[in-house]
């Protein structure tokens, strides 16, 4: 008889470790660490949505990496994991698949971490942990960057000499495994559409696709691109960069910890928070510009993304701020009335799945998104095929 394999799952994003345990499709029990860094605490689910001990937090970890290598023991408890699948932040130009983490291709992604500061180590850490314990054990890593390759050369370029593309100075865009469980999730005659995915979390991306192919996204060369984030900048004139350098005296370093931990939702509100939940809560003006800020630039992301798709049929929501911030989608969809949008208030404010009227010409939909998912499916296909 055979039985399935289990494999684990690790996802580091910024903010979050997301750790889970599949047998194929069964999702059998799962971990997340939040605030890391600051207070941090863990919540664990089993197979059936029930709350289980979480794995102790102790000594507390002060980085996504080290909250991953105290989770390895706790999803490996009495469970013989056949494999480990990992979110990597960022592949680089030559990764357009998940691959089988080797020697050679950590030394490879070990050049990416200055690309993706905030992510790539503590995606690395786990990896070079895990091998360190258990030399035997297949890891493969999965790259956020991957599904993106496919966008046409028009929305992978920068307006800059032609030599450096080719050099590799170009958008990849992140968020990929998102963006790939969500096209596999989408309603069979939307996924053939022009659906643009908005994925908002503490890092935020949208991607316009159709029938599972990236035709263009937010975030470029780095995760720091795009729409504004919890701590990190979005899109910003670069002469502002040129000017704190050279007019304000900044060294490169200052420059990277303002625009990547000091920006975005935390630097609009005047530093009241980097969560929406206490902005949304928040009676605070500057909280209020913050959010207002923040709904205006998905909406005019959505709007720019349409035109590589020659128009719009779907919006998809996804990520914890898209997934249960009920006031941003209804803020969004409310600047986008004039493409045909027409918001279902009740609906929205149940969290859909469906959040537009039976008479709206573009569908808007709330789908959770679930990398871990699509990790443990490309590290099954990967180890055993
Ligand atoms: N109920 C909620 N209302 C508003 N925002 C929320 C809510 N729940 C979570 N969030 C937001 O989602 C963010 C985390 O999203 P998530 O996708 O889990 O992040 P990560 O980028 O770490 O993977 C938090 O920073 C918070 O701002
Ligand atoms: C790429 C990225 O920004 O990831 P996260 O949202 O997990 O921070
Ligand atoms: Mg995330």
């Amino acid at each position: 008889m055979t039985t399935t394999p289990l494999i684990g799952v690790i996802n580091a994003g910024s903010s979050s470790v997301k750790a889970a345990v599949f047998a194929g499709e069964d999702r059998l029990l799962s971990c997340v660490v939040e605030g890391i860094g600051q207070r941090p605490a863990a919540r664990a689910k089993d197979a059936g949505g029930n709350a289980i001990p979480p794995p102790a937090l102790d000594p507390a970890p002060a980085t996504p990496g080290e909250a991953a290598a105290l989770l390895l023991p706790w999803l490996r408890a009495g469970r013989p994991l056949q494999a480990i699948g990992h979110r990597v932040v960022h592949g680089g130009a030559h990764h357009a698949r998940p691959e089988r983490v080797t020697p050679a291709l950590l030394a490879e992604l070990a050049a990416l971490v200055p690309l993706a500061p905030l992510h790539e180590p503590h995606n690395l850490a786990p990896i070079h942990a895990i091998a360190a314990l258990d030399p035997a054990l297949p890891q493969i890593a999965c790259f956020d960057t991957a599904f993106h390759r496919s966008m046409p050369p028009l929305n992978q370029a920068f307006a800059i000499p032609a030599a450096m593309e080719a050099d590799g100075i170009r958008r990849y865009g992140f968020h990929g495994l998102s963006y790939e469980y969500i096209d596999s999730a989408l309603p069979a005659g939307l996924r053939a559409g022009r659906v643009v995915v908005a994925h908002l979390g503490n890092g935020a991306s949208a991607c316009a696709m159709r029938a599972g192919v990236s035709v263009a996204t937010t975030m470029g060369f780095t995760a720091l691109d795009g729409l504004p984030m919890g701590t990190r900048s979005g899109a910003i004139d670069p002469g502002v960069v040129l000017h704190l350098i050279q007019a304000r005296g900044m060294s490169a370093d200052q420059v990277q910890d303002l625009l990547y931990k000091r920006s975005g939702l935390l630097g609009l509100s005047g530093g009241i928070s980097s969560d929406m939940r206490d902005l949304l809560a928040s009676g605070d003006p500057r909280a209020g510009f913050a959010v207002d800020f923040f709904c205006l630039a998905v909406a005019r992301a959505i709007a720019s993304l349409a035109v590589t798709l020659g128009g719009l049929d779907g919006i998809v929501f996804t990520a914890g701020i898209g997934e249960h911030a009920a006031p941003v989608r209804a803020r969004v969809l409310g600047h986008l009335a004039w493409l045909g949008v027409a918001l279902d208030a009740a609906a929205n404010d149940a969290h859909g799945p469906r959040i537009t009227t039976a008479e709206s010409r573009v569908v808007a939909l709330v789908l959770p998104t679930d990398e871990e998912r699509m990790i443990a499916r490309h590290t099954a296909a990967l180890a055993f095929s």
